[in-house]
C-alpha cells in the first residue's frame, strides 16, 4: 500500500490589523528574510512533509510565487490560493484543493518557530489519535469574565492550555467536518479543533509543545521574536 501524503496547510492570508502595520506581518523582515520564509522552511526541509499549500491574499499570491517559492526553491508548495475573508475560510480553500491525503497540518504562517521535534511528535501521535493540537501548559492564571470585565470562573490552571499550531488531523475527519460546519456556520471558530469538537465525533490529543512557537501578533512579539531567532542561532 502506498504512503498516504502528509500535506502542510500554511495560512498567511490575514491582514494582521493588531500588529498595525502596512505590510501584513507575516511578510515583516526578521534578520532580513520575511517571517513566512522562516515557517515555510521548516516544513520545506521535514522528510515527512510531502507538499505545502500556501494561502494567502490574491494580492500578494505573486510575491509568494517569486520572493518565497521561487528565491528559496521551496519545491514542496505545490499551490499558492487565496483565502477568505476569515481564518477557517482560507483553511477550507486549501482543504478543497486536496483531493486525498493521509493527513494534513493546519498552521498559522505567523508561528515561524515550530520546530521538526513538534512536527514529528504531531505526526506520530495523529496516527493514533487521528486529531491532534499542540499546545503548552499555561503560567498565568486564566479567567473567564463576563461582558462588564467581571470574573465569572476561574478554570482550574492544572487543566488549562495555551493552544497552538499546527493542528494535525487525518484528511478525511478534518474535511468531513470542515464539509458540515461551512454549510451552517452555527458559531465563530477561532481554530480548526473547534470545528471537529462541534461534530463531537472524535476526542482531540493535546501534544506538549513549545512556549517559543509565538504567534507573532502584536508589536511586541517582533521584539520576542528577534530574541528567539537569536536563541536557535
Ligand atoms: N482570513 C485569514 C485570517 C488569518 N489568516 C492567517 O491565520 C494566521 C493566524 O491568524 P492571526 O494571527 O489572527 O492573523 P491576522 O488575522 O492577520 O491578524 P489580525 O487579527 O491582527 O488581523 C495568520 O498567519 C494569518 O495570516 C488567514 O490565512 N486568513
Ligand atoms: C489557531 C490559533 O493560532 C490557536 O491559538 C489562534 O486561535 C489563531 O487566532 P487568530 O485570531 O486567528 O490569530
Amino acid at each position: 500500500m502506498t504512503k498516504q501524503k502528509n500535506v502542510a496547510i500554511i495560512l498567511a492570508a490575514g491582514q494582521g490589523k493588531r500588529m498595525n502595520t502596512k505590510m501584513p506581518k507575516q511578510y515583516l523582515l526578521l534578520e532580513q528574510k520575511p517571517i513566512l520564509y522562516y515557517t515555510i522552511k521548516n516544513f520545506q526541509e521535514n522528510s515527512l512533509i510531502d507538499e505545502i499549500i500556501l494561502v494567502t491574499e490574491e494580492k500578494y499570491i505573486e510575491y509568494c510565487n517569486l520572493e518565497l517559492k521561487e528565491k528559496y526553491k521551496f519545491n514542496k508548495i505545490t499551490s499558492i490560493i487565496p483565502g477568505g475573508k476569515e481564518r477557517y475560510e482560507s483553511v477550507y480553500n486549501a482543504l478543497k484543493m486536496i483531493d486525498d491525503a493521509g493527513c494534513v497540518l493546519i498552521h498559522d504562517g505567523a508561528r515561524p518557530f515550530i520546530s521538526t521535534e513538534v512536527i514529528n511528535k504531531l505526526l506520530v501521535a495523529v496516527n493514533e489519535y487521528k486529531a491532534c493540537v499542540v499546545g503548552v501548559k499555561s503560567k498565568d492564571t486564566i479567567k473567564i469574565v463576563n461582558d462588564n470585565q467581571i470574573v465569572d470562573n476561574t478554570p482550574n490552571r492544572s487543566s488549562v492550555y495555551i493552544i497552538q499550531t499546527p493542528q494535525v488531523f487525518e484528511y478525511k475527519i478534518i474535511r468531513k467536518a470542515y464539509d458540515e460546519y461551512m454549510s451552517h456556520m452555527s458559531c465563530f471558530v477561532t481554530d480548526d479543533s473547534m470545528v471537529l469538537e462541534m461534530l463531537g465525533t472524535h476526542p482531540i490529543k493535546v501534544i506538549e509543545g513549545e512556549y517559543t512557537n509565538i504567534k507573532i501578533t502584536t508589536p511586541e512579539d517582533l521584539i520576542i521574536a528577534e530574541k528567539i531567532l537569536n536563541s536557535l542561532k
